[in-house]
């Protein structure tokens, strides 16, 4: 297990970490989510006492990490998997960290064959791709057999193949009973790896709990509802009843409507009022990727903008129309539909940046509702307005 207790880090005046508290369990994948800059990685050299906390403490099975017995053979971790000896081999690289560990030298074929880079074994690390690069920091990680992994970004540059590899590695792990706590970007392969999250902004903790908690916390069930592709006149009739029977109707990619708002069967009803055939009803939940948005919309520092190409526009071919705006493309500020209990519009615009300690101006004292660090209440929700289904809800993930 490792625990944080009041971590926290500066570089000078800037905070990266700030009162951090967490616990990360043995036998299931944690996540470690927050926006560029938001101090993961901070924090991870601060687990493996690569950096000292300015406040608060870290530790690992109970100990810091320099006071671990044995810490390489109970410490994996890929941090940053340049940081090799680029001029040795992938093989002797291996056998240097395992004789500095006191680890078997058998041991590094057995972890070159499952990274999969037994046959470049011998090859210079400073020639190898991305990915190879990322396996073979895997493959250091995994040498001491230990309890308790952490990985920053360890799909980075993986294929497909790779990428599937890691997701099963990081369960198998955490099925034996280990420690695993891993960051990245790519929710979509969060959603399908982690069973729990913790999510940080600007250093400090935003959410700790289950992925499904963290779903239902931050954006609305919602129903994907398909009237027949060839009569949209249908399909504006259904949208109209559905926008004045009080739901909130948004066109996905595919011809399909998103409703928010209304049961299931309250659909059906209107949809057969209004003689519209449907050919899908069908209940959603909002993927990972569109409740992280909208959690952690207020701390991103690195934020795009659409291009305007100034001058470079081209024209559209005549007759040409310009592509129908769909949610959550190509649309700055749309984040997924708010949970109910948090009311207001559905599709609210991002919020300025955050009130804190450092970053934007101060929050007033008096203001606690302010704090858009407050962690969301852990108590199960009440049921969403949508009916029940004899099917299970989806995640959109898991489309
Ligand atoms: N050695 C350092 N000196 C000064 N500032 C630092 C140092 N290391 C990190 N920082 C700053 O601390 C903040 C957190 O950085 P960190 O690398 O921990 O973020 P991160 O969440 O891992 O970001 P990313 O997702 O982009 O990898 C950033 O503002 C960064 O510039």
């Amino acid at each position: 297990m490792i625990e944080a207790v009041g971590l926290t880090k500066r570089y000078g005046d800037k905070t990266a970490v700030y009162n951090l508290s967490f616990q990360v369990r043995p036998g299931a994948v944690t996540g470690f989510l927050g926006p560029n800059g938001s101090g993961k990685s901070t924090t991870m050299r601060m687990i493996l006492g690569l950096d000292n906390p300015t406040a608060g403490h870290v530790t690992i099975c109970g100990h810091p990490y320099d006071k671990l017995p044995n810490a390489p053979r109970q410490v994996g971790a890929l941090l940053d998997a340049k940081a090799v000896h680029g001029g040795r081999s992938a093989r002797n690289h291996l056998l240097s960290l395992a004789q500095l560990s006191g680890i078997p030298a058998r041991r590094v074929d057995e972890v070159l064959g499952v990274v999969g880079l037994h046959e470049v074994a011998g090859r210079r690390s400073k020639g190898f791709s991305l990915g190879m690069g990322q396996r073979l920091g895997i493959a250091a990680a995994l040498l001491g057999d230990p309890q308790v992994l952490l990985f920053d970004e360890p799909v980075n540059g993986l294929d497909p193949e790779g990428i599937l590899w890691v997701r099963n590695l990081m369960k198998a792990l955490a099925a034996e009973g280990r420690t695993v706590f891993v960051s990245s970007h790519l929710m979509s392969e969060m959603a399908l790896t982690a069973d729990h999250l913790i999510v940080i902004g600007r250093g400090q903790l935003m959410a700790d709990m289950s992925v499904r908690d963290f779903i239902s916390h931050n954006s609305a069930d919602f129903a994907r509802v398909r009237t027949p592709d060839s009569e949209p006149q249908q399909r504006e009739k259904l949208s109209a009843a559905i926008t004045e029977a009080g739901g909130h109707v948004l066109p996905e990619q595919d011809g399909a409507l998103r409703v928010t708002g209304l049961p299931l069967p309250r659909i059906s009803d209107l949809a057969h009022d209004h003689d519209v055939r449907l050919w899908e009803l069908s209940p959603h939940q909002a993927s990972l990727e569109e409740a992280y948005m909208r959690m952690t919309q207020g701390a991103v520092d690195y934020r795009s903008t659409v291009d305007q190409k100034e001058g470079l526009q081209q024209q559209l071919p005549p007759g040409t129309q310009p592509p129908m705006p769909v949610p959550g493309q190509g649309q700055p500020g749309w984040y997924a539909p708010p949970p109910p209990q948090q009311g207001g519009q559905p599709f609210a615009p991002p919020q300025a940046a955050p009130a804190g300690p450092y970053g934007a101006p101060p929050a007033p004292a008096a203001a606690p509702a302010a704090n858009p660090y407050a962690q969301p209440p852990q108590a199960p929700q009440s049921a969403p307005q949508s009916a029940p289904s004899a099917e299970p809800t989806k995640s959109e993930d898991a489309r």
